[in-house]
């Protein structure tokens, strides 16, 4: 199998394994949306780690795979691709990217999807589909310029150059940049304090963030004060508030 959930101590790890350089070929893209989906709806699952393994993320899309397709299918299979991907950027949980090696095309798109990026410092990303005469397929150009803007996004998707670690943390690109060989314990160690915190305010957190990208200031305005008055129906929110009160501050943290 191409791609597996693992999970263990409320973090869900959503492992690529096709070697040579995780390929992502269409049966792997279909099983990154199930498994999305898969630890959207686990109650043991409360953080993810999207994760390529020791030496690469993902060196995009198959070329070999896509090189027998022609536009018909592509346009059959374009929304299917991004639906894929818009599976993990939707998993209503944080979700931190474990980016070792390349990130490229299709792979930096599907890091682009986590909440956060730890990269290693031997990691390289970018967005090379112009080298093939295509452009991000997957969601990249909407996602990248978000991140870290239109003009450095356009940078990298004009010239298809690839990004070493430190000019990513520079950009924005990625959140933190770690020796090689840390990098899945430093995102499961991220993910895994994010997994003791309170779940629903994470939720709201998230979505009203990503839903505020994606929409009006009032939409967005209003999307927060939902949320916000909804969680004073928590037991969290009782048991922070009373924390704070009782505890005063020394109080428990989840960070
Ligand atoms: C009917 C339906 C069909 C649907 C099919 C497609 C579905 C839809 C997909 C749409 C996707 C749209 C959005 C995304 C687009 C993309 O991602 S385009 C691809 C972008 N990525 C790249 O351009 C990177 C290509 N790879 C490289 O530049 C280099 O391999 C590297 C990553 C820099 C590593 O170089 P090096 O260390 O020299 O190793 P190599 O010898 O080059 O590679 C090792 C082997 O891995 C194979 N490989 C590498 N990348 C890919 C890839 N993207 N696709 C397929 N195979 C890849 C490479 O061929 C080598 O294989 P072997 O020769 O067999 O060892």
């Amino acid at each position: 199998m191409t791609v597996t959930l693992e999970v263990a101590d409320g973090v869900g790890t959503l492992r690529l394994d096709r070697p040579p350089m995780n390929a992502l070929d269409v049966a792997t893209q279909d099983r990154i949306k199930e498994l999305a989906e898969e630890a959207a709806h686990r109650t043991d699952v409360r953080a993810v780690v999207v994760y390529g393994g020791e030496k690469v993320f993902a060196a995009g899309a198959d070329i070999k795979e896509m090189r027998a397709m022609d536009h018909t299918a592509m346009i059959l299979r374009a929304r299917a691709l991004q639906d894929s991907f818009t599976a993990v950027a939707r998993i209503p949980k944080p979700v931190v990217a474990a980016v070792t090696g390349y990130a490229l095309g299709g792979g930096c798109e599907l890091a682009l999807c986590a909440d956060f990026r730890v990269a290693g410092d031997n990691a390289k990303l970018g967005q090379p589909e112009i080298l093939l005469g295509l452009i991000p397929g997957a969601g990249g150009t909407q996602r990248l310029a978000r991140l870290i803007g239109p003009s450095r996004a356009k940078d990298l998707i004009f010239t298809g150059r690839q990004v070493g670690a430190d000019e990513a943390l520079a950009l924005g690109l990625v959140d933190r940049v770690v020796p090689a060989a840390e990098v899945y314990e430093q995102a499961r160690a991220w993910a895994a304090a994010l997994a003791r915190g309170p779940a629903l305010a994470l939720r709201a957190a998230k979505e009203s963030v990503d839903t505020g990208l994606e929409t009006d200031l009032d939409t967005g305005l209003a999307v927060e004060r939902n949320w916000f008055a909804g969680l004073f129906a928590t037991e969290d929110r009782e048991r922070g508030m009373r924390s704070f009160v009782e505890e005063g501050p020394g109080r428990a943290k989840f960070l």
